[in-house]
Formats: C-alpha cells, sequence, structure tokens
C-alpha cells in the first residue's frame, strides 16, 4: 500500500488513533499541545490582525475545550486581550483540568462562565473580532442544551471572524447532523485528520473552509486499511522511478494499444501519444487498417500494426493470432480506446483477455466487450485494470448508475475486491480500488476534463507505466494524478471550457519535470 493520508477518520478511528499515538509515544497530554500549537499557527495565519484584537476563545468542559485552554496560553502575548468562556461549567477532563491551570497562572487571560455571568459573556462575544469555537468537538452528541446555546446564538450573530476547532459544536463528526443550535465558522482546523461530516456538502455551509492540521500522530497511528487515502500531486513525486542512466529504450518497456474502429481514430492516437509521453520505451498502435492509414503520419515515434478490417470498419477477429503474438512479446498492453464493440471484437478481446499474461489496462469498448461474460476477469491470468466511467462500471457490477454514485468507494472496492482487478472508476474524484480493499481517491482534476478523449489519454498514461515495469497501484495512482494536475493545469491557461484531450498530453512532459525535479 502507497502510504497516504486518509481521506477521512470516523470518530470511533479517531479515538483509536489517538490510543495507538499514545502506544507509540505521541501521550495523549502531548497531542493535546500539539493540537493547541497547530490550531494557533494556522489561527496567526488566517488571522494577522491578531495583535490589536479582541479574542473569545468558547470552551467546553471536555478535551475540546482543553484545546481551546491551549491555544489561549498560546496566544497569550500576540492578541490585544483573551477571554476564555466556559460553556458548560469549569473543565471536567484531566487532560483538561491540567491545561486550565496552566492557563489560569497567566493574569493576562480572562475567564468566564456562561451560567453565572451571561451578561458579560454575551457583551464580550459582541465585541470580539475573532471568536473560537471549542465547545464540543468529537464527543458531542444529541442537541446542544443550557449555556451552550445562547453563547453559541450570540457568536453566530457577532460581527467577528469565527473559527471553529475540529468540528463546528452542535455537528455531529460522523453524519453532519446538526444540532438546533450550531456554531457556524468561518473556517474549521480538523484535527489530526478529517472527519466524514467534513466532507459532506451539507455541511460546508456550517464548516467554512477546512483546514486540516497535522497534530503528530504518528502515520502508523493514522493508517487505517479500511480508510480512504487521499491521491495528492505532493505524493508523487515518489512514485515516479528514477530512469536508469545507463537503459536503453528496451530497458523501457514496450507497449501495445488496441484502439480504433473506423472513425475512431482519435482515440486510438490520444492513447498512443499520451503513452509514448510518460516515458514507455516502445509503444506499438494495433488498429483497423484505415485507422493506421489516416493516423501514422501524426504517429511517428510509434510503431503501428495495421489489423484486417470488417466491412463496417471494426478490427476483425482475423487478427487474433497476430495480436496473440506482438500481446506475448509486450510488457503491458491498453485495450479499448475507440475500439468499438461487436461480435468480432467482443471474440477479440474476450480470447485475448482468457489467454494473455501480459498485464492489461481495458477501457472503454474493451470493457463493453467483456460486460457479458464479466467472469473472465476473475479467472484471467494477467493482472488487469479496469478503467471504466460509471456508465461502464454499471454494464459490469450490475447496479445502476445512481447507486455507483451514491457510495462511488464502496461500489468500486466491491468490486475490485470481488474480481481480483484494480479498478480505476473515473469522473469527480477518480477512485482506485485495490483487489485488498485499499482504495485512494484522487484530488486534482476539474470539470473541463469531462469530454471525449480524456479517458483514452488517461488509459495510454496508466498502460506506458506499467509498461515501464510500475506495478499496478503506483502506475494507477500516478497516471490518474498526474492526469487530473495536467488538466488543472490546462484549466488555469484555457479554461474549462477550452481544454482539450490533446492539450492534455502536451501537458505531461512539462508536469513530468516539475516531478523530476521535486524528487
Ligand atoms: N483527536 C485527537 O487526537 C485529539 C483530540 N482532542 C480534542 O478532544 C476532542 C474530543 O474530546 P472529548 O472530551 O472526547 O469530547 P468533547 O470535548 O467534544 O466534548 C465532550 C463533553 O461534552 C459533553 N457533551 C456532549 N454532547 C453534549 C450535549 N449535547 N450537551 C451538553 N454536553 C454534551 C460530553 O458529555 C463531554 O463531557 C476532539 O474533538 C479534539 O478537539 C485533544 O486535543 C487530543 C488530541
Ligand atoms: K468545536
Amino acid at each position: 500500500m502507497i502510504n497516504l493520508q486518509a481521506k477521512a477518520l470516523t470518530i470511533a478511528q479517531m479515538k483509536e488513533a489517538e490510543a495507538r499515538s499514545n502506544e507509540l509515544g505521541v501521550s495523549y497530554a502531548q497531542l493535546m499541545e500539539n493540537a493547541g500549537s497547530a490550531c494557533t499557527a494556522k489561527i496567526k495565519e488566517l488571522f494577522p490582525k491578531l495583535s490589536t484584537s479582541s479574542v473569545v476563545i468558547l470552551c467546553g468542559k471536555g478535551n475540546n475545550g482543553g484545546d481551546g485552554l491551549v491555544i489561549a496560553r498560546k496566544l497569550e502575548n500576540s492578541a490585544a486581550d483573551i477571554t476564555c468562556i466556559f460553556c458548560c461549567g469549569e473543565p471536567g477532563t484531566e487532560l483538561s483540568q491540567k491545561v486550565y491551570q496552566q492557563a489560569a497562572a497567566i493574569s493576562s487571560i480572562q475567564f468566564l462562565d456562561a451560567k453565572k455571568e451571561p451578561m458579560l459573556c454575551h457583551f464580550c462575544l459582541n465585541q470580539a473580532d475573532l471568536i473560537i469555537d471549542c465547545i464540543f468537538g468529537t464527543g458531542f452528541h444529541g442537541e446542544v442544551q443550557g449555556s451552550a446555546q445562547p453563547m453559541i446564538g450570540t457568536a453566530n450573530k457577532a460581527d467577528a471572524v469565527r473559527i471553529a476547532v475540529d468540528i463546528p459544536s452542535g455537528m455531529n463528526g460522523d453524519d453532519g447532523s446538526c444540532s438546533i443550535s450550531v456554531f457556524r465558522a468561518d473556517h474549521t482546523l480538523a484535527l489530526g485528520a478529517l472527519k466524514p461530516a467534513h466532507l459532506l456538502e451539507d455541511t460546508q455551509s456550517v464548516c467554512g473552509k477546512i483546514h486540516t492540521l497535522d497534530i503528530g500522530m504518528p502515520s502508523e497511528a493514522l493508517e487505517d486499511s479500511s480508510s480512504v487515502k487521499l491521491l495528492k500531486w505532493e505524493n508523487l513525486p515518489a512514485l515516479l522511478p528514477k530512469r536508469d542512466p545507463n537503459a536503453n529504450k528496451g530497458d523501457f518497456g514496450k507497449l501495445l494499444i488496441l484502439a480504433g474502429r473506423s472513425g475512431m481514430g482519435g482515440a486510438a492516437m490520444m492513447a498512443t501519444l499520451s503513452a509514448l509521453r510518460c516515458g514507455c520505451g516502445l509503444t506499438t498502435l494495433a488498429a483497423a487498417s484505415s485507422v493506421i492509414n489516416a493516423c501514422f503520419p501524426h504517429l511517428m515515434e510509434a510503431v503501428t500494426l495495421s489489423l484486417a478490417e470488417t466491412k463496417d470498419g471494426a478490427v476483425s477477429s482475423e487478427s487474433l493470432t497476430l495480436l496473440s503474438e506482438h500481446l506475448s512479446s509486450s510488457t503491458a498492453a491498453v485495450i479499448g480506446c475507440g475500439l468499438g464493440h461487436d461480435e468480432h471484437t467482443e471474440k477479440l478481446v474476450r480470447s485475448l483477455v482468457k489467454e494473455t499474461q501480459t498485464p492489461l489496462v481495458i477501457d472503454a469498448d474493451g470493457i463493453n466487450c467483456l460486460a457479458g461474460d464479466i467472469n473472465i476477469v476473475q479467472t484471467a491470468k494477467a493482472p488487469i485494470i479496469l478503467t471504466p466511467h460509471p456508465k461502464e462500471f454499471s454494464r459490469i457490477c450490475g447496479k445502476s448508475v445512481a447507486e455507483i454514485e451514491a457510495d462511488r468507494e464502496q461500489a468500486a472496492s466491491q468490486f475490485a475486491q470481488q474480481y481480483s482487478v484494480h479498478l480505476v472508476l473515473k469522473g469527480h474524484a477518480t477512485v482506485i480500488a485495490l483487489p485488498d480493499g485499499t482504495v485512494y481517491q484522487n484530488t486534482t482534476g476539474n470539470a473541463g476534463m469531462a469530454k471525449g478523449g480524456s479517458g483514452d489519454v488517461l488509459a495510454g498514461m496508466i498502460g506506458s507505466f506499467l509498461a515501464q515495469g510500475i506495478a499496478s497501484e503506483k502506475a494507477a495512482c500516478l497516471a490518474v494524478c498526474l492526469h487530473g494536475a495536467c488538466g488543472d493545469r490546462c484549466a488555469q491557461r484555457l479554461s474549462e471550457y477550452g481544454i482539450l484531450a490533446r492539450d492534455l498530453i502536451q501537458e505531461i512532459p512539462l508536469l513530468l519535470r516539475e516531478l523530476e525535479q521535486n524528487r
């Protein structure tokens, strides 16, 4: 498994991670100290005019309140004045009591009790420039009651910047359900990892901008195989192998691309050019003869294999033996881009997938050709990466597109485990699911890439990395994230409306250069 940050940890997983951190030598007290330091640094960054500002910290009696008391201590001398308001009585946990003692020793911090001196508390909130919410975090349940309620009400109306620590008070960290009274934050500082509620669309107006803060939990403590891992641009330099300076073209693999019926030459060209741009030693395009005749002047660096064509322009199944031979001498193959789906291509694809031991990327029509007998992939000898969009995926997994979209990670992971394949489920936040249950979610890319040709580019990129001997998991993650990053760069220059798939291909070498430099 590639060691990446988890997408989100449930509250139960977060508690396990805290316990594991403690076992690994980072104590609960140290985590709270680290959380306070990380929040203070972020608050200074988000609120630069601190030195002339009044800060109010709303504290609960649990450890979220403890974080608030650490922040108060660490902000000393940085703000004009600091007031901590206890919204549910004095600190009740061992940790929060200890940090209260430390903060109470600082004479410039004012402490108020919301129940005993409500008017003064409302006054301070109304005067505040910055309000920090540390009433409830992961320990919250039910409805906000008692003195916390009017404090949240006044804080929400105050003319101040509002920052929530970990979770806005009144929100359930797992399902995002909100109490009638909930702190409405401009920024939320998620401690250690995002919680599921941070990722829900409905909670965005309550959380504001979300920042995930490192609180010094060891990465082994945060690792959890059941969680979705986020795939980011920053992860890519480590995935891109260094090229051996003494190598020759034979050392960088041989990719066969079976693509392109008549009229679909563009797809075949996109896959081939993107494969060439990702560093494969030798790339061969096998396509219908009319496609090869039209494309080959534009594919100077590729080898072309002209295949017999049916009268309808499809690749004829007569080419099976020729393709089998080429496939067995290749180090990877891409099957599908613009290949078409009829009885000829179905026979070809099914026979090749059954027979070969060469690692395969199966895309688009390659997937459609298998849809009637998807068990073939389970019994295949070769490692397989399937790259469907939701509609293609629907044809092979027996779920509707709506069911898939309702939980993309779960649908992809279930299929990858059942059929022992790597599955790249394309779309917004492409999901990469592995046979061992690991799931990655890509964070690069944009809606400008939702256009014909983008998928062909991706298939060529994955195939190219696979052909060079990069393992399926890394090849898929590297290609998906790089592909999205190419889209993001292109959108900056050309707009989401204006990007073409061919622009992505031009961007590949520029971004590979950046990865080489950052390695
Ligand atoms: N994740 C980490 O590694 C760290 C997290 N830290 C912070 O600790 C909180 C979680 O602390 P905990 O004490 O478990 O819970 P809370 O502070 O969120 O609040 C619990 C407190 O509130 C009571 N309560 C719950 N619901 C209600 C309600 N509806 N009305 C009234 N009272 C309620 C409950 O009974 C408890 O007494 C986490 O979010 C982080 O902020 C640490 O910093 C260490 C590192
Ligand atoms: K909070």
